[in-house]
């Protein structure tokens, strides 16, 4: 193939690009006219027909029309997937590439922030998903009514189309099933549907949590204002769908960007669903982080705490616990585990997890990080060992600054974004030496990787 880049007017707005590599998004990338060009869906050495959507001071956003040269890692997809839909960047891509796509963007990170001695970090193959279609346990449908016929579904990326019901081969058979059946009961009771240009209260996310090990099902509905017609008669229905243990309400307002709300009250049956990771059981309640693939989260949770290298007389550190994964998988090879966490639902729910598995040396403590870490340090608490699993935004400032001081002899990051992974390695090799990265797949078809950094003082 031609590596020179070929840049060929075709009409008005369609152009002939050669695809020179992956952005971090997965869309293929090129140039036109000495500006860069997204082209979601098109791979590297591939030669396209894409059409222009938007032309930016420096870049250029535009859609694939047409392939006329086609790259040998492209695959085929299941039937009746439409690309266009989030969580499938990489869903034309070769498993084979995808992992090492995912590995690049750990290297390309640490090349652009160059923590220190970041060219001899032993950065590991990503370890593959045995379980690389229907893995998602949990469905987050949004609901729209437009001229009477109500959809239920995901929207495109960066659009306000809804997709109803979209095939998802990503997502668990179970829950796409359960959200088939929940639209067909808002359409039998006509339950009021949000809508988001008249700002009118109703019914605007539908939540499904499967829980693995026991086949319980959660659904939370998600609302805009409190009373809404004929929810009660909706949640009387949902509980007798199977599998489903209990029914929730969420409740919302127009000037929340997210999807939850602070507000939850339980509708119908039980308080939690029960999964199984490893040896122990975790209790969840609808707003508390769990991961999406729980088969691969196994192998997550195993690698990070191997990674730490435990005694039986070390306090560890579990921030950002979640309902307390980590910490109460590692509680047996410590002396105490103490664990921090913003979200007071997954605090409550920790706690219950240390005494649903009977363990008796951890304690979760609900605020942030930030607040929490040095307040343990003040009060005479040795911290031998953490481990850190902060959201997209990766750690505050403040927070390296408190580590860099207090010096945990043994230290693992997990980390959902390679990006603020390597600013924060930035900070942190000052005091750290990096021993070790290991990207879990966590999510196939997708760009998101999971980094595992194992940390030793220098
Ligand atoms: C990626 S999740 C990890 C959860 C858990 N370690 C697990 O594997 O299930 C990040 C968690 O950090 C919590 N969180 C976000 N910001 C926080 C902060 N500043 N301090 C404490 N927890 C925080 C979120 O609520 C979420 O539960």
């Amino acid at each position: 193939m031609n590596q020179k880049v070929k840049q060929t007017m075709t009409n008005e707005k369609n152009v002939i690009i050669t695809i020179k590599r992956l952005g971090i998004n997965g869309e293929g990338i090129g140039y036109y006219r000495k500006k860069i060009i997204f082209i979601p869906n098109a791979l590297p050495d591939e030669v396209v027909v894409a059409k222009i959507i938007k032309e930016f001071p420096h870049y250029i956003q535009a859609e694939l029309v047409r392939i006329k040269e086609k790259s040998p890692d492209r695959v085929d997809f299941p039937a009746g997937v439409d690309l266009a839909i989030g969580g499938l960047e990489l869903a034309h891509l070769s498993y084979q590439k995808q992992l090492k796509f995912k590995r690049d963007n750990v290297l390309e990170a640490l090349k652009k922030y160059h923590p220190r001695g970041y060219n001899k970090y032993k950065v590991k193959p990503t370890i593959p998903a045995p379980n690389q279609w229907h893995y998602r346990n949990k469905a987050q449908y949004q609901i729209e009514q437009d001229h009477g016929q109500i959809n239920l579904g995901l929207f495109a990326p960066n659009s306000h189309q809804l997709y109803d019901l979209p095939i998802m081969p990503t997502q668990s058979e179970k829950t796409q099933k359960i959200e088939r059946q929940i639209k067909e009961l808002v359409e039998k009771f006509h339950v009021a549907i949000a809508n988001p240009y008249r700002h009118t209260d109703g019914l605007k996310t539908i939540v499904v949590r499967q829980a693995q090990a026991t086949n319980e099902i959660q659904v939370t509905l998600v609302t805009v204002g409190h009373l809404i017609k004929n929810l009660p008669a909706l949640s009387t229905e949902i509980i007798n769908l199977p599998n489903v243990v209990s029914v929730f309400q969420n409740e919302t307002d127009w000037h929340n960007p997210q999807v939850w709300g602070n507000k939850t009250t339980k509708l119908m049956g039980k308080n939690q669903i029960i999964d199984e990771i490893l040896t122990k059981k975790f209790a969840l309640s609808p707003r508390a982080f769990f991961q999406l693939n729980p088969v691969q989260t196994a192998t997550l949770y195993s690698h990070a705490l191997k990674f730490l290298d435990l005694g039986p007389e070390d306090t560890l550190i579990d921030a950002y616990s979640g309902v307390g994964t980590l910490g109460i998988l590692a509680a047996d090879q410590v002396k105490q585990v103490i664990g921090i966490e913003t979200i007071p639902e997954a605090v409550a729910d920790a706690n219950h997890n240390v005494e649903l598995n009977h363990l008796h040396n951890a304690n979760y403590i609900q605020g942030s990080v930030e607040k929490i870490l040095p307040q343990l340090e003040q009060n005479g608490v040795s911290i031998d060992a953490l481990i850190v699993d902060p959201p997209r935004t990766g750690l505050a400032k403040s927070l390296i600054k408190t580590l860099l001081k207090i010096k945990p002899k043994t230290f693992v990051y997990i980390s959902c974004n390679p990006s603020t992974l390597a600013q924060d390695l930035v900070l942190l090799s000052d005091v750290y030496n990096v021993r070790l990265i290991e990207n879990v797949d966590m999510l196939p078809q997708t760009p998101r990787c999971e980094c595992i950094v194992k940390l030793t003082l220098r």
